[in-house]
């Protein structure tokens, strides 16, 4: 493909506003052509500055606008999966923010909708396969030094939430991210999953149960441990710890600077994901102009956000009932035999 690949972008909020703008000019070789956001005001304020750019307050509209030959998806979840079926229909390479639908159902139509076309059209957001840290993370475990993995650590805290944010989205928007990242780094699947709340912060708006710790089971016999707490007031921290049978590897403490004055060590603490995986999302979305510009799809696949909504909605049942839940994912269509590429090989260096 020549010429910059010409992009409409779904949904003009903070990913979305961030994602114009690294389209713009944090990324080589691509260019907004359009923005849908029912507020146009906000879609207008992402896009000032920008030469030859199109707003709608319509998804199809900015889909069907001159120029537009990918999409990236940054509406709310429950947006997504008419928003995948459209760009489907029009044939256009998506790349769509997590969570892929938050409900499995949802998710699960993306998936045969694809296979039904017979082609990758979309990657799912999930950057986190994409940042520095966790990528050596994966290698390092991939390598089989460490042995075979037992359990890995994760934290995952935000300073506040959203208020639409609920109960559920704990699960299913924010710990998705450890869902996926727990697939990717144990080449495994989660295959059953229990939640225990302590009593809420009171930090936490009233009707939300923050913190909440989460624990799943893997097909080959690891546990994962996720301490979610969107409310946390001090910072945006995101670790995980991978304890092996010869050794753990952490990551996630120092990734800002420390200033040592006084007698006292400081560290500052990131305040938010756009600052904590910046570099990701730029890794993220310039991978995917590349592959799109080369006519290739790659990345966490439709299956891959399909496997991530199920787990998370027995994650959702299973704090909501106050008992165990075992994921049951449907069958994997032949389009994405190829994902043993991302998880089949780590597994099979540690089998
Ligand atoms: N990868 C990551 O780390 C992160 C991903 N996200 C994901 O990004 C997506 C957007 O989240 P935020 O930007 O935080 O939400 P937001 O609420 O800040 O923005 C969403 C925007 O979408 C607009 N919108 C609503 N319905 C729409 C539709 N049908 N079509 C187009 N636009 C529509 C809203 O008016 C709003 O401006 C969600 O899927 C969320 O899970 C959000 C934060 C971080
Ligand atoms: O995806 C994200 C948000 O939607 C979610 O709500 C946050 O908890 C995550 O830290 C962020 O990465």
């Amino acid at each position: 493909m020549g010429g910059l690949l010409g992009v409409a972008v779904l949904g003009a909020g903070h990913m979305g506003a961030d994602h114009v703008r690294r389209l713009d000019r944090g990324v080589s070789g691509a260019r907004v052509v359009s923005v849908a956001d029912p507020d146009t005001d906000r879609a207008k304020e992402a896009t000032a500055g920008i030469d030859d750019v199109r707003v709608y307050p319509e998804p199809e509209a900015a889909l069907d606008a001159p120029g537009v030959q990918a999409v990236l998806v940054a509406s709310p979840g429950p947006a997504h999966e008419d928003a995948l079926l459209a760009a489907f229909a029009r044939g256009l390479p998506v790349l769509c923010e997590k969570p892929l639908v938050p409900d499995a159902a949802g998710a699960l139509r993306v998936v045969e909708a694809e296979a039904r076309l017979g082609r990758r059209l979309a990657q799912v957001g999930f950057m986190r396969r994409y940042d520095a840290e966790y990528m050596r993370l994966r290698s390092l475990l991939g390598s089989g030094r460490l042995g075979r993995p037992l359990m890995l650590h994760c934290t995952h805290r935000n300073v506040s939430s959203p208020p639409h944010f609920t109960t559920d989205m704990l699960i299913d928007s924010s710990v998705s991210h450890e869902i996926d990242a727990a697939r990717w780094l144990l080449g495994q699947e989660l295959t059953a999953v229990s939640v225990l709340c302590p009593r809420p912060s009171r930090n936490a708006s009233e009707d939300l149960l923050d913190p909440q710790f989460v624990v799943f089971e893997t097909s080959g016999g690891a546990l994962v441990d996720v301490e979610v707490f969107v409310n946390s007031g001090f910072g945006y921290q995101v670790r995980c710890e991978a304890v092996c049978e010869n050794g753990s590897a952490r990551i996630g403490d120092g990734h800002t600077m420390v200033v040592t004055t006084g007698g006292t060590a400081h560290q500052e603490v990131a305040q938010d994901y756009l600052v904590r995986f910046a570099d990701a999302y730029d890794r993220e979305v310039q991978a995917w102009v590349d592959a799109t510009r080369q006519g290739r799809v790659a990345g966490p696949s439709v299956w891959d956000g399909y496997a991530a909504s199920a787990v998370a909605e027995a994650g959702v049942r299973a704090r909501r009932d106050g008992v165990r839940q075992t994921v049951d994912l449907a069958p994997r269509p032949g389009l994405y035999a190829d994902d043993d590429g991302h998880l089949g090989a780590v597994a099979r260096t540690l089998a």
